[in-house]
């Protein structure tokens, strides 16, 4: 036996859960608009020896009864056992074959449950491991490769404020120039030196002049257009025809591997995805259709670091480009991201985060280790993820979360408050 402190086991002896909610802008996508709270889960790993983990994971109801369900068996599992844990959460999920409380709205349906439950565990892990070590996580995916990780300005079509409210301090953005403002108000605020475009929202000539008035506005700046799948094959050769040499990357025009193969014969620039490839067994179809030439990762489903850096290896393998899809998230999520990006070597894109879009007093982490300079975040060189859980914070959006009402997100139902007739099937152009 080793008398290198670290070198033996680090068994769990606990978990914590803790589900919480904090504000969201009304931000319109192709299946509806932002509730007023979005939903996130705390996962807090305890090892016998009082080292303490966190992880980040998406708050519906469903997903947060399953996290449970998996935590009440991961008791003795050692920290460095990524294959147990995984084996330990597929035996919790046995049983579970709903679909349901996924957390992404309908637009990410066929990500694997027992992935996407084990990530947030094994991020824990690796926070504790980093911790056990001195290192930074980033040390323990094989390395920094650069010491900041750059963001996109994501921006959204969005209502003034939530009906019923005042508007909020971003007000509408339902024409060009009010996405440029909305542009400039993040590059200003943040130094992003990319811009990403949720579209799906407007017919697409609306869409097309929103990219164009962005274009004038930011002559340099890469640009993309998401539409998660709302036009057909026929809009979307359309729209990318009319985008070539304007956007870096067309991101899931449509919906499904054979759809974008269709558009992907027809249109000069890359298509990307974070829908028709969200799972280890997406990538031979798609590869073999040549259907998608950038590939969005997420440790949030793909299964945590290592498995997101296995999905960087094939990416490479294949030719594929990489870059990284966010939802709305707190700073653990940010944390993780910015430690895998950094250590992926052919994560070249910019990447998505919906951080501008959260309040900067709510978080569930202490101010000041993660902050945007040019763009970028600078990765953490503490040990582990580099950032500590503000336990009160957590307790006031722990608070939020009982007193919201929502406990999933459901972007459709509630735009069918306002608009009752409101129909996301796609295509919807
Ligand atoms: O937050 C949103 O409305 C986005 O549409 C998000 O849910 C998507 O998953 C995502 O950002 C994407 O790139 O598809
Ligand atoms: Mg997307």
């Amino acid at each position: 036996m080793s008398d290198h402190p670290s070198a033996g086991p680090l068994r769990i002896r606990d978990v914590r859960i803790t589900p919480v909610a904090f504000h969201d802008p009304p931000l319109l996508n192709t299946v509806g608009v932002h509730e007023p709270f979005a939903l996130r889960a705390v996962v807090e790993v305890i090892t016998d020896e009082g080292l303490h983990g966190l992880g980040e994971t998406y708050g519906d109801a469903a997903h947060v009864a399953r996290l449970r369900a998996a935590a009440d068996l991961l008791t003795g599992v050692d920290v460095w056992h990524t294959s147990e844990l995984e084996r330990r959460v597929g035996a919790a999920l046995s049983a579970d074959t709903s679909t349901a409380g996924h957390g992404m709205s309908g637009m990410v349906t066929g990500s694997s449950t027992v992935h996407r439950v084990a990530s947030p565990f094994e991020v824990a892990c690796l926070d504790i491991r980093g911790k056990a070590l001195g290192r930074p996580v980033s040390d323990l995916l094989g390395g920094a490769v650069r010491d900041r990780v750059e963001y996109s300005a994501y921006l959204f079509y969005k209502w003034a404020g939530h009906p019923g409210a005042a508007a909020d301090d971003w007000g509408p953005a339902l024409e060009p120039a009010q996405l440029v403002e909305q542009a400039h108000r993040m590059i200003d605020g943040y130094g992003f030196t990319a811009i990403k475009l949720k579209a799906g929202v407007l017919p697409p000539e609306q869409e097309i002049a929103a990219v164009h008035a962005l274009r004038e506005a930011f002559p340099a700046l890469p640009l993309r257009i998401d539409p998660n799948g709302a036009w057909s094959v026929e809009t979307a050769v359309r729209v990318g025809k009319e985008l070539e040499g304007i956007i870096e990357y067309l991101e899931d025009p449509v919906t499904g591997i054979d759809g974008m193969a269709a558009v992907a014969g027809e249109v000069a620039m890359p298509l990307a995805t974070n829908m028709c490839v969200v799972a280890f067994d997406h990538l031979r179809p798609a590869v073999a259709a040549d259907a998608v030439q950038v590939v969005l990762s997420d440790h949030h489903f793909w299964g945590g670091l290592d498995r997101s850096r296995t999905l960087a290896a094939i990416c490479d393998t294949f030719g594929l480009g990489l870059s990284m899809h966010s939802n709305s998230h707190l700073g653990i999520s940010l944390a993780a991201m910015t430690h895998l990006a950094a250590a992926t070597p052919n994560l070249t894109y910019a990447c998505d985060t919906h951080w501008p879009w959260k309040r900067p007093d709510e978080d569930v982490v202490t101010p000041g280790a993660l902050t945007f300079a040019d763009g970028a975040v600078a990765v953490p060189t503490a040990p582990g993820l580099g950032v500590e859980l503000d336990r009160e914070a957590l307790d006031r959006l722990h608070e939020h979360y009982l007193a919201c009402g929502i406990t999933e997100r459901d972007d459709t139902g509630y735009r069918r408050r306002f608009e009752p007739g409101f129909d996301p099937s796609p295509p919807r152009w």
